[in-house]
């Protein structure tokens, strides 16, 4: 009893990987990894140490700024898109506060997010934002690079990098103020290609494995959880995995964090490339647009569904 070693998510080390890397025994490794990890638990720990302790404590700090407005600034940030503007108050996850940044990476982009809350403009905040989300989009790149690779798809890479947008999602969740385990997000796929995930040293999140249990994730202050999305487990026609996952929040403290999207443009189709559609393994999804399946998501059936995906467009 007790003794059994509590379940870890895979951990990878990126720090001496890069995208135009002459290490090609590093590279070709570490490709094996993020493969294995990604096809058994659809996500795993990585250690990737761009981001300086620095830049770890700005980003930090500014959310904290961020979440400190008034309700009435914050929710200036709208969005006609689901879940990229500001979502709060609600009663199914009273912990939960977030908000969306559209393209974050993008120096202008960043300023008029800034813009709509400061009219005066913050650019300490605007700055810390922007570098983050472009040094972290650096890691989406090369996993997924090695992801394409690892499946014999590289003739797809520039179509396949160059449909994706960015947005940079900054989260709260208020402690509950009791030991009991209470709920801060529900259990939940993400609907995108790749999520990378960062917090402040508060925990919450839990994966579930494919046999059902869940990882409770204790990520070091300077590892990221990178994680598969619903899209890119439909274009490797099911190859990777895509995992359930949920924040259960504890205590006093406020858990900070912040997720990295990257997410298929409106309009551009997702269909599963030839070469991983066989006997062997058929073909799991009708081509779709992740937008309109999006749409479909936040619809009561989207909802009810027990895999949104599969009610959508699954064969
Ligand atoms: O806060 C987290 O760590 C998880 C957030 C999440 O799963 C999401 O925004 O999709
Ligand atoms: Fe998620």
């Amino acid at each position: 009893m007790g003794s059994e070693t509590p379940l870890k998510l895979p951990f990878i080390d990126f720090s001496d990987v890069d995208q135009n890397s002459t290490n090609a025994l590093n590279w070709d490794l570490t490709k094996s990894r993020v493969h294995q990890a990604l096809e058994e638990f659809g996500c795993f720990e990585a250690s990737f140490t761009d981001i300086s302790p620095e830049l770890h404590t700005s980003i930090f700090d500014s959310l904290q700024q961020l979440f400190d407005l008034p309700l009435q600034t914050k929710l200036k940030n709208r969005s006609q898109k689901p879940f990229h503007g500001y979502v709060g108050q609600y009663p199914q996850v009273p912990l939960y506060e977030s908000m969306g940044i559209e393209e974050a990476p993008v120096l202008e982009k960043a300023e008029s997010f800034t813009k709509i809350l400061w009219s005066e403009g913050n650019p300490e905040f605007c700055t810390t934002i922007q570098q983050f989300s472009e040094k972290l989009s650096k890691l989406d790149q090369i996993v997924r690079k090695m992801v394409l690779e690892s499946l014999g798809l590289d003739k797809y890479m520039v179509e396949h990098m160059c449909s994706t947008d960015y947005l940079l999602r900054v989260m709260k969740y208020k402690g509950p103020e009791t030991n009991e385990s209470k709920l801060g997000l529900n259990a939940h796929t993400d609907k995108n290609i790749v999520t990378i995930l960062h917090q402040n040293q508060v925990d919450g999140l839990e994966v579930q494995t494919k046999s059902g249990d869940w990882i409770k994730v204790q990520p070091s202050p300077n590892s990221f959880i990178v994680m598969i999305g619903d899209s890119f487990y439909a274009w490797t026609n099911g190859r990777l995995h895509s995992a359930y996952h949920q924040v259960m929040m504890s205590g006093e403290k406020a858990r900070y964090s912040l997720g990295l999207f990257s997410i298929p443009k409106a309009g551009y189709v997702i269909k599963a490339p030839e070469e991983v559609v066989d006997e062997e393994h058929p073909l799991l999804f009708k081509p779709f647009d992740h937008v309109e399946f999006l749409q479909f998501y936040y619809t009561e059936a989207g909802q009810r569904a027990q895999s949104a995906l599969k009610t959508y467009c699954g064969v």
